[in-house]
């Protein structure tokens, strides 16, 4: 395995036509943790991993594996390895043929296919045909094939999708598995609830746009003071003139790293009255939906 890959993308961006599916995108995947690539439906998630892979042209900016465009590697199998789609396989051949048409071209070791399937506890239907597979089987042999190249990086789009709950479990201990062994892996997924007992960094996606790029303990923003006026614009800029790290939502102000009183005080000092004074515990969830609001497209 090649290790200590790291995913650069900078400045990327695509558009199809009328649509502005990514706009100037930039962040970095470190190797040896689990990386969540997060946005709403239509967020522009499948577009920036297909630019990755060299499959969409991006109109600007650059994706690079350890400073190489996907295209420019030399053995992309055993460098960068993918999932990107479920059901791209071909109904009527077992998984072991596919896997072995696969790993000859790419020159891979004839005994890794039955590795690679094991691996991901599909050995007892290696010979079966996929199209009797079901969603989680298909899942799970995307990612073998992800996998048989050994690669130090893996890119890999909503694998969490149509697994059991039993199946996720599985799932969440083997990417922090791939990862431990200092494998870069990028994950994507619309939902955080789905992702956020596998991911240690995420990167947030909205409109095409970066919103949030860092850990995902940073992300839950504790206790945060809801707190509104009728004169919101006066009471957001005193907050903010205060020092107060303050976030407008639709319907007031949120503040962190503040106490209500703190708060409170504030807004006397600057002789603005008050609708609203209200802590709030925030979740992940809330603080993901505040991020994205309705950042998909339909
Ligand atoms: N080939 C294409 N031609 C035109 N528009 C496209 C094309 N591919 C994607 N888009 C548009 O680009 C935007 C981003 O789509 P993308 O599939 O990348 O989002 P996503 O975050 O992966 O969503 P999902 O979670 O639903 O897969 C959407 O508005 C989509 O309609």
């Amino acid at each position: 395995m090649s290790t200590s890959t790291t995913i650069d993308v900078r400045g990327l961006s695509k558009s199809f036509g009328q649509v502005q599916a990514v706009t100037d995108l930039s962040f970095t995947v470190r190797p040896g943790v689990v990386t969540g690539f997060l946005g709403p439906n239509g967020a522009g998630k499948t577009t920036t991993l297909r630019m990755l892979l060299g499959l969409v042209r991006p109109s600007g900016g650059s994706a690079t594996f350890g400073g190489r465009a996907y295209r420019e590697l030399a053995r992309p199998l055993a460098t960068v390895g993918m999932a990107l789609e479920a059901s791209s396989f071909h109904p009527g051949r077992s998984a072991r043929h596919h896997l072995s048409v696969y790993g000859t071209a790419a020159g891979i070791a004839k005994n890794r296919v039955d590795e690679v399937l094991g691996q991901v506890g599909l050995g007892d239907f290696a010979d079966r045909r996929v199209g009797g597979y079901s969603l989680g089987m298909r899942q799970r042999l995307g990612l073998a094939f992800a996998l048989l190249g050994d690669p130090g990086v893996l890119v890999l789009d909503e694998p969490v999708n149509g697994l059991d709950p039993e199946g996720i479990k599985w799932i969440r201990s083997f990417l922090r598995q791939l990862a431990g062994e200092g494998r870069t892996v990028l994950v994507s997924s619309h939902l955080l609830s789905e992702v956020q007992q596998s991911v240690d960094q995420v990167v947030i996606i909205s409109r095409g746009e970066l919103v949030y790029d860092g850990g995902l303990a940073a992300l839950d923003g504790g206790t945060r003071i809801l707190v509104d006026s009728p004169d919101r614009a006066g009471l957001e800029s005193a907050l903010r003139s205060a020092g107060a790290d303050v976030l407008a939502l639709e319907d007031g102000l949120a503040v962190t790293g503040s106490s209500a009183a703190d708060v409170g005080a504030m807004a006397l000092t600057a002789g603005i009255p008050l609708s609203r004074l209200t802590p709030e515990h925030t979740g992940l969830e809330k603080a993901f939906l505040d991020l994205v609001g309705e950042g998909g497209r339909p």
